[in-house]
């Protein structure tokens, strides 16, 4: 048997659409995988009744496919599904480590990334990168035409997790199919700020760098308090704020001796709207941890 951690993961961070990602040090998924004539799957945890344990319909079975390796796979849900977290990346990322291991294939975790993509094309309908990229590498990572780049980076920053859900398909059904030049030019220069602010491990430059003008106002809408919620972190002292992933997670990233006033200020603005949260004070960090 293997028993795999794989952590939560924000995608997107503002200026990075389908490319940027970071892996989180909490919440996170427990997967435990063991020889099997055929791909079972147990669920638990957070959430795990909405999620169906038919290998058909849960990424772990397309990550069983891919790597060739049937197996008994447990899942302790400790990411919440349809939460912006990178959930679905989260099993996806520690059944691809499990299996791997557990079949002794000796694929390196940059080798995984596409089977583990494969899991998230059964839940959005395409096989994106940008949440088991740094579930399986961790740090910040880059995921691009088939290759992936990644930076060891340690920014703190505030998760907040709303009760609401937002599903990552609906959520791409908002996206844009187009874009103005000077929106393309803004959004360049965020993104080449925000990846030097990862480099430096410079908080200030990573906030400054998610500012972004096409895709995050359009989901930005599906998230009740938004606004709000922004505002109250950046006056506590956020650097920056953008919806993570697909949302109806909220991230903003701080100076660590902000975050807890963030944390505070970002569930009080929720719950001003109406709307009861959850913030996980966290910090960019490791990718999926394999243990004997
Ligand atoms: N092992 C799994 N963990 C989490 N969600 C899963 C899993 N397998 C299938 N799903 C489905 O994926 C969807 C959640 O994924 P997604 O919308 O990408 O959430 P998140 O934004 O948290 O990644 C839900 O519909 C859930 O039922
Ligand atoms: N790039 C994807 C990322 C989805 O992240 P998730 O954590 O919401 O699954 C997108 O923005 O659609």
């Amino acid at each position: 048997m293997q028993t795999v951690r794989a952590p939560a993961t924000s995608a997107n961070l503002g200026s990075g659409f389908d490319v940027f990602g970071v892996a989180l040090d909490r919440p996170m998924d427990v997967v435990r995988v063991e020889k099997a004539d055929r791909t079972t799957i147990e669920m638990s945890g957070v959430g795990s009744q909405y999620i169906p344990e038919d290998p058909d319909k849960n990424v772990v079975g397309a990550v069983a496919e891919a790597l060739d390796a049937p197996a008994r796979i447990r899942i302790d849900k400790g990411v919440r599904p349809s939460s912006g977290l990178g959930s679905s990346a989260a099993s996806a990322a520690a059944a691809a480590v499990g299996l791997n291991a557990l079949y002794d294939r000796g694929l390196s975790r940059s080798e995984l990334v596409p089977a583990a993509a494969e899991g998230e094309a059964v839940v959005s309908g395409t096989a994106h990168s940008d949440n088991v990229a740094p579930a399986l590498l961790g740090g910040f990572t880059i995921a691009r035409d088939g290759a992936v780049t990644a930076v060891d980076a340690s920014i703190p920053l505030v998760a907040c997790l709303p009760e609401i859900a937002v599903s990552t398909r609906d959520a791409r059904d908002v996206v844009p199919e187009s874009t103005s030049m000077g929106d393309l030019v803004h959004t360049v220069g965020s993104a080449a700020t925000l990846a030097v602010g990862m480099c430096r491990d410079d908080p200030g430059l990573v906030g400054a760098g998610m500012d972004e003008r096409v895709v995050t106002p359009a989901r930005a809408e599906l998230i009740l308090g938004y606004e709000s919620v922004r505002a109250a972190a950046l006056d506590a002292g956020a650097t920056g704020v953008t919806v993570s992933g697909a949302g109806p997670a909220v991230i903003a990233p701080c100076r660590e001796s902000n975050r807890r006033h963030v944390a505070a200020a970002m569930v009080d603005a929720f719950a001003e709207a109406g709307v009861e949260s959850r913030a996980y004070q966290t910090r960019v960090s490791a990718g999926a941890t394999l243990y004997d």
